[in-house]
């Protein structure tokens, strides 16, 4: 195997994990994206980063794009070279929207960009790499193959099934200005839950795959779930109020993967949205990205 390009380009969207009962199996690509140019070079790595993370983030080695690139050219058995990276990040960091494994997507996608032959890293191997880096496949397989996604594993690794989703869903997004890591929010959650809460989420989460996939009149009852947003309330207060009123108003509300936003699965009224912005959130209206992360020419 050899490096077979000098430089790629490469795109990839934010995704919401979980959607309510889906702990760690459902998740939802959206129109939010990071677009991170690589080179190969023989000096020292180096990298810049225009919009989120910059000044925050690592400019080197330690970067999450650069280790990910180098565990995809090891696992592919291709040399290591010096790289050059520019990103352009959109997608939040410590908000729920999965940037972290947009990064490691990112990285994984370049060296599979760069390589003589990329079937080295076909789907199921991208998808193992990334979920050993997240820990979970959940925000992992939308962000590779796009829209909605469910994700398990097995003896074999993680795999993946696309939720055909009906137009209707439209999701919007309410970003807290403070972030949260996404370890600090499991570490609140308990090594155990109630069997009655583990089936009830079991039956909604079935639920959801036919309210996302047409009877979208279930989304609010499809979206409820037992077994982590009440554990995770202590560490976002806001976050939880915001998804309680909005349920209560008839919306379907979740936390966005580990938070503190806030997810809606339906685009919310101009009058909602306006009272949220005025209570400091930021509303997006991202859309759902249908393609996961890709080369650009
Ligand atoms: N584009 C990126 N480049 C480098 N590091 C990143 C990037 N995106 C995320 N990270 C790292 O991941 C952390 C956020 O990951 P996490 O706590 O899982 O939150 P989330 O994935 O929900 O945004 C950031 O603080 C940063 O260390
Ligand atoms: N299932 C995970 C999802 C984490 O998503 P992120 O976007 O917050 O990293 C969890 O709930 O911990």
């Amino acid at each position: 195997m050899r490096i077979a390009r000098e430089q790629v380009r490469v795109r990839v969207p934010a995704t919401s994990a979980n959607l309510g009962p889906g702990f760690d199996a459902l998740g939802l690509a959206l129109g939010v994206w990071d677009e991170v140019t690589v080179r190969a070079i023989t000096g020292q790595t180096r990298v810049s980063v225009e919009g989120e993370g910059n000044g925050d983030v690592p400019d080197g080695e330690d970067h999450l794009v650069v280790r990910a690139l180098r565990l995809g050219l090891e696992t592919a058995g291709a040399p290591q070279a010096g790289l050059d990276l520019t990103c352009r990040n959109a997608i939040p960091h410590g908000r729920g929207m999965g940037s972290s494994a947009a990064a490691v997507v990112a990285g994984l996608i370049a060296a599979r960009g760069l390589i003589s032959d990329p079937e080295a890293l076909d789907e199921s191997v991208l998808l193992a790499l990334a979920t050993e880096f997240e820990g979970h496949p959940d925000n992992a397989a939308p962000a590779l193959f796009g829209g909605a996604t469910v994700a398990w594993e097995d003896a074999d690794g993680p795999h993946a099934a696309a939720i055909p989703l009906a137009p209707e869903v439209r999701p919007s997004v309410l970003v807290p200005a403070d972030s949260l890591a996404t370890r600090s929010a499991r570490q609140v959650l308990p090594e155990r839950v109630p069997h009655r809460d583990a089936a009830r989420n079991a039956g909604r989460a079935a639920l959801l795959v036919l309210a996302l996939s047409g009877r979208t009149d279930l989304l609010l009852a499809a979206t409820e779930d037992r077994i982590h947003q009440g554990y995770r309330s202590e560490v976002m207060p806001a976050t939880t109020e915001a998804v309680r009123a909005l349920r209560e108003a008839g919306w379907p509300a979740v936390i966005s993967g580990a938070g503190p936003s806030v997810l809606v699965l339906e685009r919310l009224d101009r009058d909602t949205a306006q009272t949220l912005s005025r209570h400091g959130w930021r509303v997006l209206d991202p859309g759902v990205a249908t393609q996961g992360a890709h080369l650009l020419a």
